[in-house]
């Protein structure tokens, strides 16, 4: 579904601050797959992400989505994307109701708004954070959990093929990141939405997703097939630099 093919991205090119960020990473992501992403601070998870969403052009090799080219306009009817901070992914002076509107898009698999909106409650109530039971409260009096909750909720009320998480869970504490990533592997799970996600934190990476693909310094170092064998934390802090394990305690 996703095809990575030898990409190179250079920051700043022809300057004294030029910064190649990735040297050449291939990979191939599969419909409906979980995939995490680990690696130290400055690896290039990020501008991977970047190039998969086509904000990012890179100056060499080729990502494709579905066999096409990604295009910056056009990845948004097939992805969504949940970022770190937790006031970024909701609309504060709305109410919990009106972001779910705000998010609500015809699918792009073709689901009607009904079956969307159903969804939507259930995911809701799933995380029992209590957040259907007032659907009128402002969004900007929810916890660091439930705003990203609601976050993960609008990310995929559209029914994207793809949901993109930049450390999700980073700001949260550790019970919130559980509930976060429960619901996170239940839209995996339930709706069939492939997952590519960056964390620091090697327990998620441990417990959560099929395969963690390991970054170091622009390059893929390591894919992990966790359907053929498990992986520790303590493995995966020992296969990536000292700045991850800093980052990751
Ligand atoms: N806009 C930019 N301009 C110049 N250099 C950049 C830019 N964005 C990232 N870089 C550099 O590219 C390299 C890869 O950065 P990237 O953010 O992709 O890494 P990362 O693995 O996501 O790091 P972190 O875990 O700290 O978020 C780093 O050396 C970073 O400083």
């Amino acid at each position: 579904m996703i095809s990575v093919k030898n990409v190179e991205v250079v920051y700043n090119r022809g300057t004294l601050d030029e910064k190649t960020a990735l040297k050449g990473v291939s990979m191939k992501i599969l419909p409906g797959e979980f995939v995490i992403i680990v690696g130290s601070n400055g690896a290039g998870k990020s501008t991977l992400l970047k190039v998969i969403t086509g904000e990012i052009k890179p100056l060499r090799g080729s990502c494709e989505i579905m066999g096409s080219p990604v295009r910056a306009n056009q990845i948004f009817r097939k992805a969504s994307i949940v970022c770190q901070d937790p006031n970024t992914g909701v609309f504060p002076n709305l109410t919990i109701e009106e972001n779910l509107i705000l998010a609500r898009r015809k699918g792009s698999r073709g689901l009607t708004f009904g079956r969307i909106d159903k969804k939507s409650i259930e995911l809701l109530k799933s995380t029992k954070l209590g957040l259907e039971s007032d659907l009128k409260r402002k969004a900007s009096k929810l916890s660091g959990g439930q705003k990203q909750a609601l976050a993960l909720v609008m990310a995929v009320s559209s029914d994207p093929e793809l949901l993109l998480l930049d450390e999700h869970t980073a700001a949260l504490d550790p019970r919130s990141t559980e509930t976060i990533m429960e619901l996170t592997e239940r839209i995996n799970k339930e709706l069939g939405t492939t997952v590519v996600m960056i964390t620091h934190d090697m327990a998620i990476a441990e417990n959560y997703g099929e395969r963690v693909i390991v970054m170091e310094d622009g390059k893929v170092s390591a894919i992990i097939d966790k359907t053929t064998r498990k992986v520790a934390a303590s493995e995966l802090k020992a296969m990536i630099g000292t700045a991850a394990l800093l980052a990751a305690d």
